[in-house]
């Protein structure tokens, strides 16, 4: 892993919008074959970060995707690098077919061939013009077509805003199963992160412009835990190992350490590691996470 190409770096990267800053100085490196997670609140800078990443704004400091700067070269870079969002349309006035077409003619590394067979098993046929698609099975052509575009880097924003429970599963075991190999990198924001948990290899989050935390979800693991007591007689043992976050859950106090010996806290009380929405709300309290890390 400490040999793999590095597909993301940014330096200082800063962002204003009039006379606000929105990103201030981020510093973070991704390499091939991981699988992100970036997390953080409403207005926090995720977007403003990928946007970053695919060139579609110019920042002050340093980003590099493949080793390119993605603002002056965005054409060349798009050819490596494919991208999903709420917000991105497919042309609604088209036939599937003439979507693939269509496609095979502007991207030189979109398979007409594998888009199709990534429609396979769902309800979409061919001939069907897009504007008569329902909004789960839009949500899956623009993953046949996106899974069909042999890229390095695959950025995806909300990909899953407005799907249901099921679609949104089928969705990320598909991108699992069918895309991700060693060579491709998965960037990934969505507010239900429980859902994504378990394909994520590393977390960063975000807050006010900062990540304030970046790390792979082995270290997560090993650097944080979540206790449960129960034994209220023992909260106030469990509060002098000093939790970074404790709140009351069903007359049960649930605390969160950073660093902490779990030999020391399974005395206490249940002990696990925090689901990552556990952890990201405790830290969101805290004035700085990790300020080594990233
Ligand atoms: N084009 C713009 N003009 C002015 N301000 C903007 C623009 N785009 C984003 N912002 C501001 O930058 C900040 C970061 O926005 P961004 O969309 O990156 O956040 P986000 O983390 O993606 O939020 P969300 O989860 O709501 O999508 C916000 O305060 C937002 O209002």
């Amino acid at each position: 892993m400490n040999n793999a190409e590095i597909i993301i770096s940014a330096q200082g990267l800063r962002k204003s919008f009039g006379r606000k800053e929105v990103l201030h100085g981020l510093d973070f490196e991704v390499p091939a074959g991981r699988i992100y997670g970036l997390v953080g609140h409403n207005g926090a800078g995720k977007t403003t970060t990928l946007n970053a990443v695919l060139g579609l704004t110019n920042c002050e400091g340093t980003i590099r995707v493949l080793g390119e700067d993605p603002f002056a070269r965005r054409a060349q870079l798009m050819e490596n690098v494919a991208f999903i969002s709420d917000v991105a349309s497919l042309p609604r006035f088209l036939r599937v077919r003439e979507l693939f077409a269509l496609l095979s003619n502007i991207h030189p590394n979109f398979s007409q061939e594998k888009a199709r067979s990534f429609l396979e098993g769902t309800d979409i046929r061919m001939d069907a013009k897009i504007k008569h698609l329902s909004k789960g099975m839009i949500a899956q052509l623009h993953l046949a077509v996106v899974m069909a575009i042999d890229a390095k880097l695959l950025v995806l924003d909300e990909p899953t805003l407005g799907l249901d429970i099921s679609y949104r599963k089928r969705f990320y075991r598909r991108l699992l199963e069918d895309y991700m190999t060693e060579e491709r990198t998965l960037l990934i924001t969505t507010h239900q992160v429980d859902e994504i948990e378990f394909m994520l290899s590393d977390i960063m989050f975000m807050r006010d412009g900062e990540i304030i935390l970046h790390m792979q979800m082995e270290s997560v693991n090993e650097k944080f835990s979540q206790l449960v007591v129960t034994d209220q007689v023992k909260v106030a043992s469990a509060r002098s190992l000093g939790p970074v976050y404790e709140e009351t859950r069903f007359g049960q106090t649930v605390m969160i350490f950073d660093g902490a010996d779990r030999g020391e806290l399974e005395k206490l009380g249940q002990v696990s590691t925090p689901s990552i929405s556990d952890l990201f709300v405790a830290l969101m309290q805290r004035p700085t996470a990790n300020p080594s890390a990233a």
